[in-house]
């Protein structure tokens, strides 16, 4: 049976356990540049075990809501940035760890200006745009090993916003 999940507005304060939302709201950390240019300092947690740093780009197919999942994942050996190449809405799906399996899901619509850090370990869906170009930077782990846990919900979910 399919359940229905309302997307809510992206705020650093609901993504706490499981990443990290990065923008530029607020005063910067320092002003660089001859203070041309705001530096919003060391705003995300990395982590890429015994691998290293890299940056792919996801061009990815845009997706409609309303928007039916049953998949989500997560990277047990390291930490996964999507920042947005275009300033369009976007879709981050995240579900708490119960005992090695993915919990009820969240769903959060991310705003201009807004990029996101899964932190190592945590169950997301994958990457969902909204509109096109589905273009993404993605910082995550190069190394060894798959890096990647899938597991499918017993039933679909239905995310509308
Ligand atoms: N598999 C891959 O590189 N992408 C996923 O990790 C994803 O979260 O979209
Ligand atoms: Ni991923």
């Amino acid at each position: 049976m399919t359940q229905t999940l309302l997307a809510q507005p992206l705020t650093a304060a609901a993504f706490t356990p499981f990443g990290d939302v990065l923008d530029a709201n607020g005063a910067p950390d320092k002003l660089i540049n001859a203070d041309l240019c705001g530096r919003y300092h060391d705003r995300a947690t990395l982590d890429f075990a015994d691998g290293r740093a890299g940056i792919s780009i996801f061009d990815a197919v845009p997706r409609s809501l309303p928007y039916a999942f049953d998949l989500v994942e997560r990277h047990p050996e390291g930490s996964q940035a999507f920042v947005p190449m275009h300033q369009n809405p976007w879709l981050v799906i995240v579900a708490p760890d119960a005992g090695g399996r993915p919990g009820d899901p969240l769903a959060f619509l991310v705003g201009p200006g807004q990029a996101i850090n899964f932190h190592k370990g945590t169950w997301h869906g994958v990457l969902t745009p909204l509109h096109a170009p589905g273009l993404f930077a993605v910082i995550d782990r190069i190394g060894a090993g798959t890096n990647l846990q899938e597991v499918r919900y017993p039933a679909p979910w239905r995310v509308i916003a």
